[in-house]
């Protein structure tokens, strides 16, 4: 790949985000869209719009609507693109390595010639993941250097190296018909880099962190949806940029339009987050968009992933669709039972914590406050549904943590668990049959025969069609910067 093309320096100076659109569209028109290109122009206007703010000194732009998108010309671009073009280029002797597909010694080398210009300060923060935060900072995260090794393999003309993506890593495929894979970047913290290793089958065997086998195995079309998707349109904990969520939200519809989002369940999931926030006239609301997500992960990839679960119980749950929350947060730990929990698995972990210890007992608090005001019937403690799957959610965790190297529960999580428990109406355990694997069945709890006749009668009236089987194995008696942005959104002035 040479210098830029005249039809792409065509779309500057950018002045507006349908300009950046239409750079973009162009791109994908391409079956080589410019990966470098593209990254440096995101991670360009996400620093001027979130990191280096331009204060607005005049004081009248501050109480207009007029956007503050800033004019991204062409030499700021050229200057940047060159850099990254010449230091991989003259980093790499491709004499050495004649063959058409890449060898797993190349892909160590150009690991290392992104490798060895990061700068070894702190690498989670925000805004790290474009090839504009290694050109000028010489930061990129753990998705950065990945991507920065898949770009920097499309400049010397390589197209069979491929980004491939879990929940929480990022490594390449490579050779012919994809068929080698090796680690290009660290993952977590404290843990021993495996640059130019292969993943091998016992790695990924039962771990969510390589998912199973089962990872988003990316073609430069869904590369482009990866950095899209990466966009970081948060200015601080609590606000965002709004021009940069919309340029995401643009990108990202562009690309599910393209077809590029369809084997993507996260970016779905971005892409609903982003349509909760700010809806698009015209376009599906959030939840059909979480269950493409869904749907995605079980046609594409053996419903292995966890990710489209939480997103959409996350949606439910701000707001106040508890009975749906519990739904899809039970449906995530029936993903995730099939894995075996280990140390890499943290971001997961931390997930089912914050639903388990946090967001269900603050829903069973509001509940049980909201009890008093609203009929019986339909509040989640007198619903046989939402115990139910209250049940599977928790009898998810527990067969996670079978066999598992790493003990996922303690003390707060039994702790929790009877305090929620306690919440569900007496009533609603009756109505709870377990059935066990050999078909065994079992009432929760012992029929009180004191229960008067009456007593006996409500309960068949509200529940009567709403008896739930929960299946329970045998002899198993067990019963993420994602804090809600409040609407502080910056104005962009
Ligand atoms: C439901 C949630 C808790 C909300 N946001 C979530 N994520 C935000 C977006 N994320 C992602 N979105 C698109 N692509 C990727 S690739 C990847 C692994 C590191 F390379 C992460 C990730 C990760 C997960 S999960």
């Amino acid at each position: 790949m040479a210098g830029l093309r005249e039809i792409e320096k065509q779309f500057f100076p950018l002045q507006k985000i349908q300009d950046v659109i239409d750079l973009f569209k162009n791109e994908l028109k391409d079956n080589e869209p410019n990966l470098t290109l593209m990254s440096i122009v995101l991670g360009v206007i996400e620093n001027i719009l979130t990191v280096n703010r331009a204060v607005s000194s005049d004081a009248d732009k501050s109480n207009t609507l007029e956007p503050i998108f800033p004019v991204i010309e062409l030499s700021t671009i050229e200057a940047l693109y060159t850099k990254f073009v010449t230091h991989i280029k003259r980093s790499v002797d491709k004499t050495k390595f004649p063959d058409k597909f890449a060898t797993r010694e190349l892909v160590k080398i150009v690991s290392d010639v992104v490798w060895c210009c990061l700068s070894k300060s702190f690498k989670d923060r925000a805004h790290l993941q474009s090839l504009y935060s290694f050109l000028t900072g010489n930061k990129l995260d753990c998705f950065g250097v990945a991507f920065a090794v898949v770009a920097a393999f499309q400049i010397l003309e390589y197209n069979d190296v491929h980004l491939s993506l879990s929940e929480d890593h990022a490594w390449v495929v490579f050779g012919e018909d994809l068929k080698e894979t090796a680690e290009v970047t660290w993952h977590g913290k404290g843990n021993e880099d495996k640059r130019g290793q292969p993943i091998t089958a016992s790695v990924v065997e039962k771990s969510w962190l390589y998912l199973n086998g089962q990872p988003v195995i990316c073609n430069r079309h869904m590369e482009v949806a990866a950095i899209v998707s990466g966009i970081n349109p948060s200015i601080n904990l609590t606000v965002d940029s709004v021009e940069m969520g919309s340029l995401q939200q643009e990108l990202l519809w562009l690309l599910y339009d393209l077809g590029h989002l369809s084997k993507y369940p996260m970016a779905l999931g971005n892409l609903g987050d982003l349509e909760e926030i700010s809806p698009t006239p015209g376009r599906p609301p959030p939840v059909d968009i979480f269950e493409e997500s869904i749907e995605s992960s079980k046609v594409h990839y053996h419903n292995q992933h966890v990710y489209p679960y939480t997103y959409l119980g996350g949606y439910h749950y701000r707001n106040h669709n508890y009975k749906k929350a519990l739904k899809a947060w039970a449906e995530a730990t029936n993903a995730v039972k099939n894995f075996n929990y280990n140390r890499e698995d943290e971001e997961i972990y931390k997930e089912f914590l914050e639903v388990g210890n946090d967001l269900i007992p603050t829903m069973m608090k509001h509940v049980a406050s909201e009890n008093a005001s609203r009929i019986h019937q339909t509040s989640i403690s007198y619903d046989p549904d939402c115990y139910a799957d209250f049940l599977r959610f928790y009898d998810g965790i527990c067969e996670w943590e079978e066999d598992s190297k790493t003990p996922v529960l303690h003390i707060t999580w039994a702790k929790q668990l009877v305090n929620s428990l306690a919440k569900f109406d007496p009533t609603v355990r009756k109505l709870i049959h377990l059935i066990s694997e050999d078909g065994e069945e079992s009432s929760s709890s012992s029929e009180s025969d004191e229960e008067s006749e009456e007593e006996r009668e409500i309960i068949q009236d509200e529940n009567r069609n709403q008896k739930k089987k929960v299946k329970a194995k045998k002899g198993k008696t067990h019963d993420k910067d994602k804090s809600d942005k409040i609407n502080g959104k910056a104005e962009d002035s």
